[in-house]
């Protein structure tokens, strides 16, 4: 692609470098090579415009800069925009050129990845070639990539949507954070369909009020998707009034699911210990649905996947009797193993308040025992939560384990003092997996074990250093060397 295909997106009339052939786009100066357009963005730590002479020095094409930007003195063009990481979207999608035919987006503080996994399977069991992209990383036929950001900039994000189109899929599901809305990294892809799961805190230290926080999940409705697209939202949260009424005032076609729901409707739940049976109206009809997940939670990511699934063309029936056959996102409610007397061992995602709450709550009709939670928080991360979540634990559990979660570069002793100050009793083990031991041998029947926080993550972040480490793998060793 030469310089001058991004016109429209990039302001290049008149500049000389014009016939340049582009080689790729990158707001990181490190990776920039001969022919790169550079994005310099505002960070969080840092300013991108100072890194414009390392891209230049490199061989960029162009550099790409906001308005204002006091970038001078260098021997390659600078582009000055209005909004560089806007641009940035729109460059990669024209760059990388193709995606999926069918992509939907869903967001919301919990359910992102399970709902975003469950559209994947409703898709696949419909016939389609389908993908899903998200925390866990991505999947798709012949494919299963690790992950790391729950939405990808958007460089990595056409690179990898241009793969999928390439290799044949036609549908793909992704999650949305706020981080990523607020900083356009969806702006570019092209969406049939929008997803609401709820709102709850997260991510405090990097939004302001929760208004501010709810405003930036808004952005998929409000901005990104066109007139007249349906957005699929769950209607049962606090936030789901204000969620519908933007939806409608962005003239989307809105669709509830739930109890309150007017697409599917929820009419019934019975809960058995590791699935449960419900009862969908949609359309004046009545379905049975035998869904082999615990957690009452995972009804409503069912109902949103299924909505989604559906108002982009798969047939009712067919999607929802696919969510019998549905699995869990791995690390979401994942039963990894039972004690030698029965008590079962779940390893789950909640590292935010309504997720620990959500979880613990669920387990609670089928523990006749006592219900241990061994959980932390994250370093670098919204200190407020700390207490709260604290408070649920020591509220919602009888045994409470405060441990490490990522530490990154905070003092792992303050992070548990936090947690410890409103969890009176609980047991401190700053080890994880001292810890998980620890908590597998106090089982006894009708007990249930949560070890929450990490859910799929493969590694623990001290300081700069990540090491391996599963709580999957923790605890199958704990179980295993209980039962010798
Ligand atoms: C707070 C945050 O979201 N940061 C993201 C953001 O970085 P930033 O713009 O703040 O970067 P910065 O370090 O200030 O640097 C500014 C610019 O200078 C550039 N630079 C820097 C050094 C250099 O030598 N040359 C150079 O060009 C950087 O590439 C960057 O473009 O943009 C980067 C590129 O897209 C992201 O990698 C980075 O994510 C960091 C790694 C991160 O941890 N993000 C987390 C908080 C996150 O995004 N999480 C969400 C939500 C999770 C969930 O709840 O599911 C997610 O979507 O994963
Ligand atoms: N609909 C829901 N309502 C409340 N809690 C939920 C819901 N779905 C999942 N959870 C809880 O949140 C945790 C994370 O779920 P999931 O990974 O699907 O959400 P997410 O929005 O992708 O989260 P993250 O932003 O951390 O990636 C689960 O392990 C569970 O504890
Ligand atoms: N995407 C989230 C994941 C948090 C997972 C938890 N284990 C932690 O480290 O806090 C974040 O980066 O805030
Ligand atoms: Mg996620």
């Amino acid at each position: 692609m030469k310089l001058r295909d991004l016109a429209g997106i990039l302001p290049v009339e008149g500049i000389a470098s014009v016939d340049l052939e582009v080689t790729g786009i990158s707001s990181d100066s490190r990776q920039v090579k001969p022919g790169v357009v550079f994005f310099a963005l505002a960070g969080t730590k840092a300013d991108g415009a100072v890194y414009a002479a390392d891209a230049a020095a490199r061989g960029a094409a162009a550099i790409v800069a906001g308005k204002g930007s006091t970038i001078a003195g260098l021997s390659v063009a600078v582009l000055a925009v209005d909004d560089p990481r806007l641009a940035l979207a729109l460059s990669a999608a024209r760059y990388f050129g193709k995606q999926p035919q069918t992509m939907v987006a869903v967001t919301g503080t919990s359910g992102k990845t399970s709902v975003a996994a469950f559209t994947r399977q409703i898709w696949e069991q419909a016939g389609y070639a389908a993908a899903s992209i998200g925390t866990t990383g991505v999947v798709a036929p012949g494919r299963n990539d690790y992950g790391s950001l729950t939405t990808p900039d958007p460089v990595a994000l056409h690179q990898l949507l241009r793969e999928l189109a390439d290799a044949g899929v036609t549908h793909a599901s992704m999650e949305a954070s706020s981080h990523g809305l607020d900083q356009r990294r969806l702006d570019g892809v092209k969406l049939a369909a929008g997803g609401f799961t709820n709102l709850g805190r997260d991510h405090m230290d990097y939004h302001p009020t929760i208004e501010d926080y709810h405003r930036a999940k808004l952005r998929l409705f409000d901005t990104l998707l066109p007139k007249g697209a349906p957005a699929v939202i769950f209607a049962d949260d606090p936030w789901s009034a204000p969620t519908i009424q933007a939806a409608q005032a962005a003239g989307l076609k809105v669709l509830t699911v739930g109890r309150h729901g007017d697409f599917l409707r929820l009419k019934r739940v019975e809960h058995e210990r590791h699935r449960q049976r419900a009862e969908v109206e949609a359309d004046g009809v009545l379905y049975e649905i035998d869904l082999p997940l615990a957690g009452d939670f995972q009804i409503s990511n069912a109902l949103v996947s299924a909505g989604l699934a559906i108002s982009t063309g798969t047939p009712v029936a067919k999607a929802l009797m696919a969510l019998e056959k549905l699995k869990g996102a791995p690390g979401r409610l994942d039963l990894v193993g039972t004690t030698v007397n029965g008590a079962p061992v779940y390893v789950d995602y909640a590292h935010k308040p309504d997720a620990l709450e959500n979880v613990l709550a669920s387990v609670r009709p089928f523990t006749t025992g006592r219900v241990i939670v061994v959980f932390g928080c994250g370093g670098d991360r919204d200190r407020g939560k700390r207490p709260i979540m604290g408070e649920i634990a020591t509220r919602l559990a009888d045994v409470v384990i405060v441990t490490d979660d990522n530490p990154r570069s905070e003092v792992p002793e303050t992070i548990r003092a936090a947690i410890l100050a409103a969890a009176p009793g609980a047991i401190e083990i700053g080890d994880r997996r001292q810890a998980i031991h620890e908590a597998v041998a106090m089982l006894h029947a009708g007990d249930t074990l949560i070890v929450a926080g990490k859910g799929h993550e493969e590694g623990q972040t001290i300081g700069s250093e990540t090491l391996h480490f599963s709580d999957h793998e923790e605890v199958r060793a704990a179980l295993t060397e209980r039962a010798a």
